[in-house]
């Protein structure tokens, strides 16, 4: 027998959640598959516990620091099971308040994987069948695994968030956010580093501030490589080796992480025989209203081919539940500037579009204002490392398309800069504003 819903969704990670509360809020009775944690990647496996350790990382910085300035300090040694205990009792209360939420909510929760029989029924594997007019595909994505000899000597992002102890050595192979932050956060917790880019690093930012980036992570003691393609992985567990395709053997390594990229968990579900489109890469492809090529059937989150971030598959979620049950037709999210911040040490952000961009698409229309700087207590301590800024802006109006801000303290001051650019921001704004000083922020208000 089939129970009846209004929406049925799968996937209780962020966009998920997002989509089924919402709708519930609006009065829909919902069905909520996920055979896994609630809360998805960002809580149990990505942002939640990686920004834990990022502050682990950065503290361990400080203390440094402390001591550049004169604090008397002694050696800083991180309890690594008592700071993963307390992690995970805090991810642990985030899952309890979801739960807690869903039932008051009257979501029906059910901790079961499901697969699509139509456009407007499921089932799962126990034989449990649910119907509805709309579902939700919210299934996320999951670490790219490399098809080289020896991958299985590595770790995933998954995994790393399981280790006992810090590893000594650490070989990191990827050029993308999870490859930089694991680099920064590890290296801040006193592990030798190698990052074997492929290519270059983080090629969705700004080449300047990347390259900023890159000489800091290499004064920290990171050891970068780049053009490196990694063609087996040899050892043991706790000995690692790679080898690379000019010949060069690298480590021995205690760790490695495979950092190359995720993909969506879009298969095993039915969609393909239902008719729903892919890309060549099985991102569900979706328009701005979340629809997928099948009426009744629509997607939010990584498993689409959208900014693959929290916040984006959060309002992706909301949007969907405000037009399928509040009636508001046109019902979309503003994806025009989608801000991010790869948590390095110092963290790199950006919203708009990086100078490259820019000049592809305005040409000799766009003007750049950027500028370095020391933070002031890395100048008290007798440290050199510059901060970078940026404005990318268009036109004789300077209308600002790009920004762009790389060092202690961009991963919070991002956040009010980027609405100013989704509402219309222009180089006049800026000169007219009144700066905080002495502050990270102010350093875009003082740009020439
Ligand atoms: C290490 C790491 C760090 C990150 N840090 C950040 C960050 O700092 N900031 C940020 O904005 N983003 C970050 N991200 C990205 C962010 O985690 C994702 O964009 C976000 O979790 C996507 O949410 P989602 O709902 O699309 O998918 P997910 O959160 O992945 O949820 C998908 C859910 O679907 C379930 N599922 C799969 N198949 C089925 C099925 N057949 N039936 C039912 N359920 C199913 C899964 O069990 C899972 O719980 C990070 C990612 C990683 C890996
Ligand atoms: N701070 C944040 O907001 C945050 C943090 C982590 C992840 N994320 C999100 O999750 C997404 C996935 O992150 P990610 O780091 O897994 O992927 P990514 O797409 O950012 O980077 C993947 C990296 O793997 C490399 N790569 C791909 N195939 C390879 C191969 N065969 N050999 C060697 N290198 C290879 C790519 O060149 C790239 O450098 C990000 O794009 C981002 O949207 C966000």
């Amino acid at each position: 027998m089939s129970e009846r819903f209004d929406l049925i969704v799968l996937g209780a990670g962020s966009g998920g959640l997002s989509a089924a509360q919402h709708a519930a809020r609006l009065g829909a009775r919902v069905a909520l598959f996920d055979p896994d944690a609630l809360g998805g990647t960002c809580v149990n496996r990505g942002c939640v516990p990686k920004k834990a350790m990022w502050y682990a990382a950065h503290m361990a910085d400080m203390h440094r620091l402390a001591a550049d300035v004169g604090f008397e300090t002694a050696p800083m040694r991180l309890d690594w099971a008592r700071f993963r205990r307390l992690r995970d009792q805090y991810i642990a209360g985030i899952r309890d308040r979801y739960a807690t939420r869903l039932e008051t909510a009257g979501i029906r929760v059910l901790s079961e994987a499901a697969r699509l029989l139509s456009a407007n029924a499921v089932v799962t594997a126990s034989g449990l069948h649910a119907s509805a007019p709309h579902i939700v595909i919210a299934t996320g994505a999951r670490p790219y695994r490399l098809d080289v000899p020896g991958f299985e000597l590595g770790m995933l992002s998954d995994d790393i968030f399981m280790l006992d102890a810090p590893p000594r050595h650490i070989a990191i192979v990827g050029g993308g956010y999870v490859a930089v932050e694991f680099a920064c956060v590890m290296r801040g917790l006193g592990c030798e580093v190698d990052l074997l880019v492929r290519e270059n690093l983080l090629t969705d930012f700004d080449i300047e501030l990347v390259e900023a980036l890159a000489a800091q992570m290499q004064a920290h003691g990171i050891r970068i490589l780049r053009h490196t393609r990694v063609k087996a992985a040899r050892g043991q567990p706790g000995v690692i080796t790679l080898e690379t395709t000019d010949g060069t053997a690298h480590g021995p390594y205690d760790a490695l992480l495979w950092a190359v990229g995720r993909v969506p968990s879009s298969g095993d579900m039915g969609l393909e025989q239902l008719g729903v489109a892919y890309d060549e890469r099985g991102h569900v492809l979706v328009d701005a209203f979340q629809n997928t090529s099948v009426p009744g059937i629509y997607a939010v989150g990584d498993v689409t081919d959208r900014k693959a971030l929290t916040p984006v598959a959060v309002a992706a979620g909301r949007a969907l539940a405000d037009r399928l049950i509040g009636g508001h037709l046109e019902a979309k999210f503003d994806d025009s500037a989608i801000p991010s911040v790869v948590f390095a040490e110092p963290p790199l952000g950006m919203v708009g579009l990086t100078e490259q961009q820019a000049r592809a698409r305005y040409g000799n229309d766009v003007s750049v204002h950027s500028g370095r700087y020391t933070p002031l207590i890395w100048m008290v301590a007798g440290r050199s490392e510059q901060s970078v800024v940026k404005l990318v802006c268009v036109g004789a109006d300077r209308r600002v398309v790009g920004i762009h801000v790389l060092g202690p303290g961009s991963d919070e001051l991002l956040q009010g800069f980027a609405v100013a650019l989704q509402k219309g921001l222009y180089w006049h704004d800026l000169k007219a504003a009144i700066a905080i000083h002495p502050t990270a922020a102010e350093e875009l208000l003082l740009l020439r």
